[in-house]
């Protein structure tokens, strides 16, 4: 049914992995203190005054470069076994190389691990979130192919400086963001919007990034402490708009050419790009009259590097679209949009009062994409690195509350009817932090922050109780109702 399964008395297993996460630009501000050079998202947010809603910036967000300490309580307070936090690539490397390695960065980030560790939590370290050092995009950024030694040569200061307190890594977040919203499109920094060439070339450099940091990590890095590293793909659940088999296709289609586009290459037996979009990108590059595809090819020794690459899929998922075939071209030509030519819509029917527009509330739709990634990449061991629900503000957040409780209950079923194997669940957010290009006005967290008062005073939201309660008991509320979605108003 629509919240994912029915009334059940179903529980997290002892050894399920509770966290709670965050990302550097969204949080830290600080952004030229101390040493830390200008990121893609400082220059983004500071050159196109139209690009966030509220005209706001990362210049100062929560404060966390200076009110950690208040982070690391709050992540105790609920009771959660991991935080996950990005580190600031421009805070550690500020010309983006090694010549330089910013000592008071490197402090920041180890008083922040050493004060989760004082609390008994265990720190996840994302090594990428979006905030490339502006001094990298100007020599091509993630189109220069030198890039990946640039990253390979990143990863190894932190695993050297934090590798002996940090046991979870997560080498990029979302890189269909950064790739397609970013180098093909202006949705995300650097918004180059060279779109049918840039998003590939994006690609192809990251998932050889992302290869190189796994076998740095696995040879020279996971016995010090048996440490695990993954990846966090972000994946809308595709539901066929009708039950027709063209669009069954479509949904199908969405999931390899979007999600699969990246876990293909790192989670499949075969490896490499879907078939499907190599097809697709190949006949439109030759319809288009390029020399040669678009899509750059991986030599069989590329495939087998990539192959494999991960301990634990990284999941992050919000919400649910309905899919169809396009019936005329979409998107520009050239463009991924145009090369796979399929349509998305919503349901209007689906509760939908979020201050994010694209997010619906679809327990459903988690439970079955958590079903099709166990399919599909052979029951990898999945840690959801983000879910979370967004609002205008205020501390009775009903419709938070309701959202995590469906969602949780769509979790569990998958969990203990589909058989699927999730390992961990991290709430996004643990604070009100900085929405990319919706500023501060669309809140995730799960604490309040006042950004107006001088200290960003932190305050628990009704959902931080419900989840610390889910944590302890291991078990949603008694009085939960599957059938309840009167906490959306739309
Ligand atoms: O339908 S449209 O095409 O018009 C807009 C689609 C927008 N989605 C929003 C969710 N995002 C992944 C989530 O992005 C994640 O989620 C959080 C909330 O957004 C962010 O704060 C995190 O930094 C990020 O990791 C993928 C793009």
């Amino acid at each position: 049914n629509f919240s994912g399964g029915l009334k059940s008395n179903y529980t997290f297993p002892k050894d399920f992995i509770f966290g709670v996460s965050t990302a550097a630009f969204q949080i830290e501000g600080g952004w030229n203190e101390d040493g830390k050079s200008e990121s893609i998202w400082d220059r983004l947010v500071h050159t196109n005054k139209t690009f966030v809603k509220d005209g706001s910036n990362g210049d100062v967000a929560a404060d966390s470069y200076h009110l950690y300490k208040r982070d690391a309580e709050m992540v105790h307070e609920l009771g959660v076994d991991v935080y996950r936090f990005s580190i600031a690539w421009s805070r550690i490397l500020p010309t983006g190389l090694t010549n330089k390695i910013n000592a008071l960065g490197i402090q920041y980030y180890n008083n922040l691990i050493d004060e989760l560790i004082k609390y008994n939590i265990t720190p996840m370290v994302t090594i990428y979130h979006w905030d490339l050092p502006q001094k990298l995009q100007d020599i091509g950024g993630w189109t220069n192919s030198h890039i990946v030694d640039y990253y390979t040569d990143y990863a190894k200061v932190l695993f050297d400086a934090f590798g002996g307190k940090v046991k979870y890594w997560v080498t990029f977040n979302e890189p269909m963001q950064t790739c397609l919203e970013g180098y093909g499109g202006t949705y995300r920094a650097p918004a180059l919007n060279r779109h049918g060439v840039a998003e590939y070339l994006c690609a192809h450099n990251l998932l050889k990034a992302h290869a190189s940091v796994y076998h740095l990590f696995n040879e020279n890095y996971r016995h010090v402490n048996k440490g695990k590293i993954g990846l966090s793909l972000d994946s809308n659940w595709a539901e066929p708009k009708e039950d027709t088999p063209q669009d069954r296709e479509a949904a199908e289609l969405y999931l390899k050419t979007h999600l699969g586009w990246y876990a293909h290459p790192v989670y499949s037996k075969e490896g490499d790009y879907p078939a499907e979009l190599i097809k697709l990108v190949d006949e439109k590059s030759l319809q288009q009259n390029y020399t040669r595809s678009r899509l750059p090819k991986f030599t069989p020794e590329e495939v087998n590097y990539i192959k494999g690459t991960a301990d634990f899929f990284g999941l992050n998922h919000y919400t649910t679209y309905l899919l169809s075939m396009a019936k005329t071209p979409v998107g520009a030509i050239p463009s991924h949009e145009n090369d796979v030519g399929i349509v998305r819509v919503q349901d209007p029917k689906w509760p939908s009062d979020s201050s994010s527009s694209w997010l619906k509330v679809v327990p459903f739709g988690f439970r079955r994409l958590l079903k099709w990634i166990n399919k599909t990449y052979n029951n990898v061991p999945i840690i959801v690195t983000e879910n979370g629900y967004a609002d205008f503000s205020g501390l009775e957040d009903k419709a938070r509350v309701a959202y995590y409780s469906h969602y949780l209950n769509a979790l569990l079923h998958a969990m203990h009817e589909d058989k699927v194997n999730v390992q961990g669940y991290f709430a996004w957010s643990l604070m009100d932090n900085f929405e990319w290009d919706d500023g501060y006005v669309s809140r995730f967290g799960l604490y309040l922050v006042d950004f107006k008062s001088p200290n960003k005073t932190r305050t628990a939201k009704n959902s931080a109780k419900l989840y610390a309660s889910v944590i302890r008991t291991r078990a949603l509320p008694a009085n939960y109702d599957p059938e309840d979605f009167t906490a959306f108003s739309g």
